[in-house]
């Protein structure tokens, strides 16, 4: 790791300062500044293309950007992907998928694999394996130890998206960064995850969480960041950012006004939208399928 900042009692697990990332000529990222504390979840929503994966993807290195990044008191921005997720740091992809033929553990255990040639000759002389307990480790945590043995397809679609999260704790992870790791579920599955995510932060885990689903958000998160156009807009609680007059124009292009006043609308109840723009210039909500209770 590149640098040391001197610790305070407050300091966040994870923070980003002046962050930034342009791809050619679109500003995807721009001067953000985030804070993510141990036992936390920390809600970053937007409107699609507002760029929250490409603020994950910085985070964790994937995406060359400008700025700091801080994880546990130090500084990471320089450093490698793989370096980051060794200092305890650890994403989930959007198109997670899991591999079929593989049991649970399994499919946690190639997750944690050390890569490079090094690890390539280790394999090949003393065939690697990760840890004991690692693989274990996580799987309790997301209480998923009892179907460790099965393969994704004998689990329901819940416990296969919490084996994608357990995949990125795996080793220790502190600070964990989930894009979308819950697209898919029904409300009532959803509940559940949300559920076992306010266990696993329980635990001291710090938990950014990328979601379409606005009732998992608003329900599970502690606090709210808002992207539109890669900055920050608001930030505060799920009460405070649903209020916001500045959330809901985003999410809906413009806010409804009624007499003189700006009206916040509950962005739970805004329509859906596949991210085109609307003929009214009105942009909806991210596109979220339909919800349906089980
Ligand atoms: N590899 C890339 N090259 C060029 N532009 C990109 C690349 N990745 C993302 N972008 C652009 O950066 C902006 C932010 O995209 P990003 O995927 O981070 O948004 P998002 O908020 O995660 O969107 P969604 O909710 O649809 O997943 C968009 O304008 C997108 O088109």
């Amino acid at each position: 790791m590149s640098e040391t900042v001197a610790a305070t009692a407050t300091q966040p697990l994870l923070s980003t300062k002046g962050l930034g990332v342009r791809y050619g000529g679109v500003t995807a990222n721009a001067d953000i500044d985030i804070a993510v504390s141990g036992g936390e979840i920390v809600g970053l929503i937007g409107p699609n293309g507002a760029g929250k994966t490409t603020f994950v993807d910085a985070v964790t290195g994937f995406v060359k950007a400008e700025g700091e990044v801080v994880l546990d008191g130090h500084r990471v921005e320089k450093t490698s992907p793989h370096r980051r997720r060794n200092a305890g740091m650890a994403r989930t992809w959007q198109a997670g998928e899991l591999f079929a033929d593989l049991t649970v553990a399994q499919n946690l255990a190639v997750a944690v694999q050390p890569i490079g040639l090094r690890a390539l000759l280790l394999d090949v002389f003393t065939g690697s394996r990760p840890p004991a307990g690692v693989v274990e480790e996580a799987l309790d945590l997301v209480g998923l130890g009892p179907v460790a043995d099965r393969r994704p397809g004998e689990l329901t679609l819940g416990q296969q998206k919490l084996v994608g999260v357990a995949r990125a704790l795996v080793g220790g992870t502190r600070m964990v960064l989930l894009d979308e790791p819950a697209a898919g579920l029904d409300t009532h599955e959803s509940r559940e995850f949300g559920q076992e995510l306010r266990r696993i932060a329980a635990t001291g885990v710090g938990i950014l969480l990328i979601d379409h689903d606005m009732s998992l958000v608003l329900d599970v998160c502690d606090r709210l960041y808002v992207l539109d156009f890669g900055r920050v807009i608001a930030s505060g609680s799920p009460h405070e950012i649903q209020e916001d007059p500045a959330v809901v124009a985003a999410y809906l292009g413009s806010a409804e006004v009624q007499g003189e006043e700006i009206v916040p609308v509950d962005i739970v109840d805004a329509p859906q939208s596949d991210g085109a723009p609307e003929v009214d210039g009105a942009t909806e909500i991210d596109g979220a399928p339909e919800k349906e209770d089980s």
